[in-house]
């Protein structure tokens, strides 16, 4: 017997050992033409079909062209590999004659196998896409919008059976009934029933999944929404540490090398689910996911902010700095000392490497902070992803004897190298390493660091970071920026968390960015 939709994406999840959906929205074809956007498409998944257990093509994008991106769509469609399953993105509800038209339209005629649907008009407009039994379609719960909030959240009477939440004090919002439903509809349905749950908000996933703790959940929102990967990963897998399918779209057609993004992102979302497989670190995640995200903090880099405080390596007060400047906060990494903090603090770094997809082959580490943190950097890549990334480091004097040069560790000639550092303040460190590095033929991708106070220089509109990354074309990822630490304490004030010398905080770091903040450099 042929096996059922889910079924066959949890053959594909195994076999590549991925939750990753590849999204072909081809947004970047060429031309607006049919042929472009079937390019576009057959492209992406030849490059990236290693490393996706699914693809979703947005309909829109075909219809946007008319007859010949219909054309378009179904040969895409029919250039998936056939183990790989296509989830048509098509958002389709109606009165059930037409919903049953929609039906014959996605997987009869585009031969998609899955599809995803709104819930709006009921049970009879999901019904007809139920009747091919090696179909499955996910149902839109939380979608990954800033306006999703406009009528998904809005609170409605709990149910009086199932579920478990008669004892909660959290009210039961829409999408929670939208998921509750869907459960009993999976049910009568054998499980050909999922879930569309951004990956924008980890607390909504926590709460779906502990409404249906073994369906499917389709979370976008990664990427270019700037969706929490690791947050919402913690949040929403299930049990197994699966039963979440991560599409993204933009985040991959549009980088460098397509490939390799879908191969970061692969291993970034395994990352998390060897976390949730043992336990490790899941307490941190939690906390994080329990209190809703606003902005565009994320959980990992509330928790940094939060540890830095407790490390008293972020000070708050009153603080004068080389420019002359009277800076609210003072971030002093050389107070990290210990193993435990060090260790802690390479986990940070290492999930804001692994989030950003960058591709690179060394971590390279300035004299002297860099050294150890390039070294517990790759120390904590080794543990989260079993990758064995190698490090290397300079030093300050050239030694004229023994292996003789200033650089030690890895071979750099030819790879491509991230530069672990604290803070750039002038960026004279930075630029020293950048001639060293390029005078043995390495190739700097990035720089990672643990906190980019995004201020203007004494002398340039743009910060020291911005200088670097125009200078020379590498991306800078920092754990937190400025804007993090505001998000925090603005968070915290909303919750009504915040003390007296934290509300004090966030106005004065709220003034001196009025005064010294960036102008963000267009990407
Ligand atoms: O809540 C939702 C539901 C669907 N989408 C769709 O997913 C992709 C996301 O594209 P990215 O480029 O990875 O942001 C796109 O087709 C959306 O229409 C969603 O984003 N959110």
């Amino acid at each position: 017997m042929a096996m059922s939709f889910f079924e066959r994406l949890e053959a594909r999840v195994k076999s590549v050992d991925s939750l990753l959906c590849v999204g072909l929205d081809p947004h970047g074809a060429q031309e607006a033409t049919g042929a472009a956007a079937y390019e576009f498409c057959k492209r992406l998944i030849e490059a990236t079909a290693p490393y996706a257990a699914a693809y979703k093509p947005n309909i829109a994008f075909f219809e946007a062209l008319g007859a010949e991106g219909w054309q378009a769509l179904l040969e895409v469609v029919q250039s998936v590999p056939s183990d790989i399953p296509v989830i048509l993105d098509a958002k389709r509800g109606d009165i059930s004659t037409t919903a049953d038209a929609y039906a014959t339209a996605c997987f009869k005629s585009v031969g998609a196998t899955g599809v995803t649907l709104h819930g709006y008009m009921g049970m009879d407009s999901v019904a007809p896409f139920m009747r091919d039994p090696h179909a499955g379609a996910f149902i839109l719960c939380k979608t990954s919008n800033p306006s999703s909030a406009d009528f998904q959240t809005i609170p409605c009477s709990l149910p009086t059976i199932g579920s478990g939440c008669q004892s909660r004090v959290l009210p039961w919002l829409l999408y929670e009934e939208v998921a509750r439903r869907a459960g009993e509809w999976g049910t009568q349905y054998q499980d050909r029933i999922g879930l569309v749950v951004g990956a924008t908000d980890p607390d909504a996933l926590k709460r779906v999944r502990a409404i249906v703790p073994d369906m499917w959940i389709l979370a976008p929102g990664i990427g270019a929404q700037g969706g929490d990967l690791i947050g919402a990963c913690a949040a929403g897998l299930s049990k197994g540490a699966s039963k979440l399918l991560l599409p993204i779209s933009r985040g991959i057609s549009q980088a460098r090398d397509p490939a390799e993004a879908a191969e970061a992102f692969r291993a970034a979302i395994n990352v998390a689910r060897k976390q949730a497989r043992s336990q490790v670190d899941m307490s941190n995640v939690e906390s994080l996911v329990e209190a809703p995200r606003g902005g565009a903090l994320k959980s990992f880099q509330s928790d940094f902010i939060r540890f830095a405080l407790d490390s008293e390596v972020l000070l708050l007060g009153s603080f004068t700095l080389k420019s002359g400047r009277v800076s609210p906060y003072f971030f002093n990494a050389g107070k990290f000392t210990s193993g435990l903090a060090l260790k802690k603090l390479s986990h940070f770094y290492a999930r804001t490497l692994l989030e950003s997809g960058l591709v690179f082959d060394v971590l390279f580490g300035p004299a002297y902070k860099g050294i150890t943190l390039a070294s517990a950097v790759a120390i904590a890549l080794g543990e989260l992803t079993e990758r064995d990334v190698p490090f290397a480091y300079d030093r300050k004097e050239a030694k004229d004897h023994g292996e003789g040069g200033r650089l030690v560790g890895a071979a750099l000639s030819g790879k491509r190298v991230v530069i672990v550092d604290d803070v750039i303040t002038a960026g004279t460190a930075i630029r020293e390493s950048m001639q060293l590095l390029t005078s043995v033929q390495a190739e700097v991708v990035g720089v990672a660091l643990a906190l980019d106070r995004q201020e203007r220089g004494t002398d340039s509109p743009l910060s020291a970071v911005q200088s670097v990354e125009q200078q020379y074309g590498v991306q800078v990822l920092s754990v937190v920026g400025l804007r993090e630490l505001l998000d925090f304490f603005m968070e915290k004030a909303e919750n009504g968390k915040a003390g007296d010398g934290e509300k004090e905080a966030l106005e004065t770091i709220r003034e001196y960015r009025a005064q010294y903040g960036v102008v963000p450099l267009q990407a």
